[in-house]
């Protein structure tokens, strides 16, 4: 509980977290949620962990979609980003991102636990779901992640860029790089103006210091993709300019996972879930499919 007469915690947009969802996480930083309840009882939970500079408004469709096949959904925007404290897009350690997600699992899975609990991210959500998935790898009945960040992209991540980076990062880390440029985001124009247009979005240039926190996110799956033995399915645009799709067809073809699916969305940009509508309406339709199959049937007892 507050201290008595002190002043509420706000959010970045100057709304009291006391009239928001919110979980509070380790460090004391209060984290605005999402819920997708279905009416009756739920069959399943489902995480979803959004990318670098959006929030999980936009993940809505998606939500409501899995929502109305009974599965319980639920987000929350991560540390510095849309309605959740923080320093705007800047991290001192990409593991406070699983951390988070994980205080927010165990929670919802107290309130449910019979219940499998899927993950599905995008992008950098993508390898915080990755990551997430690796430290609890009997946790997740599967993992669902659209243009995952796997590896760099190699036109813009070369051995001199990176050797600057870290070079920058000792000597300037507040120093800002370029901004996520929206228009390798979708080949939707109404969908990258919405980007453009959400404020709940940073927009701002990229530090050197979160930079360095992706390549070392990278770095670690890495090392860990050959042990992932969990099922997953991937889906990756071959016309993505900011998640390399080789990262995607990396994970597949050297995880141990013998239940995996990739689907490749030819000329396909990078938020596929908000690229041409007919591949958004597919990577609904893939995504939703995938999940309710590896539900796992009910026991005799529950079917009762
Ligand atoms: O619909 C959506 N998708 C979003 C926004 O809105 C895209 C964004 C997202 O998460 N990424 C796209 C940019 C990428 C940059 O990567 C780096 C940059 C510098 C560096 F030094 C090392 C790396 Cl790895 C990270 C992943 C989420």
């Amino acid at each position: 509980m507050p201290e008595p007469g002190a002043a509420p915690r706000r959010s970045p947009q100057g709304v009291p977290y006391s009239d928001l969802p919110h979980i509070v996480n380790a460090d004391g930083l209060h984290l605005f949620c999402r819920y997708w309840e279905p009416t009756g009882q739920p069959r399943a939970l489902v995480f979803i962990a959004h990318g670098a500079g959006e929030h999980c408004g936009p993940y809505d469709e998606m939500a409501q979609r899995l929502k109305e096949l009974s599965l319980l959904v639920f987000a929350h925007d991560h540390v510095g980003h849309g309605q959740s404290e923080g320093d705007r897009m800047n991290i001192k350690d990409f593991q406070i991102y699983i951390r988070d997600s994980l205080q927010h699992i165990d929670l919802m899975k107290s309130r449910h636990p019979d219940l499998p609990v899927f993950i599905v991210g995008h992008s950098m959500g993508g390898a915080i779901s990755i990551l997430t998935a690796c430290e609890r790898p009997g946790d997740f009945v599967g993992v669902v992640l659209i243009a995952p960040l796997v590896q760099m992209n190699p036109e813009s991540a070369t051995p001199f860029k990176v050797f600057m980076a870290k070079l920058l990062n000792h000597m300037l880390p507040s120093l800002t790089m370029g901004s996520i440029e929206s228009k390798w985001l979708s080949r939707d124009k109404r969908q990258v103006e919405a980007y453009d247009a959400d404020e709940l979005n940073y927009h701002g240039g990229m530090r050197v210091s979160f930079g360095m926190q992706l390549m070392a996110a990278v770095e670690r799956m890495q090392r860990e993709i050959p042990s992932i033995s969990w099922p997953f399915l991937l889906l990756h645009g071959d016309a993505d300019k900011l998640c390399d799709i080789r990262g995607s067809r990396m994970m597949y073809d050297n995880s141990l996972s013998t239940d995996k699916k990739i689907k490749i969305y030819e000329g396909g940009y990078h938020a596929l879930h908000h690229d041409l509508p007919e591949v958004a309406e597919s990577v609904l339709k893939e995504l939703t499919t995938w999940i309710t199959e590896h539900i796992p049937a009910a026991t005799s007892q529950e079917a009762q």
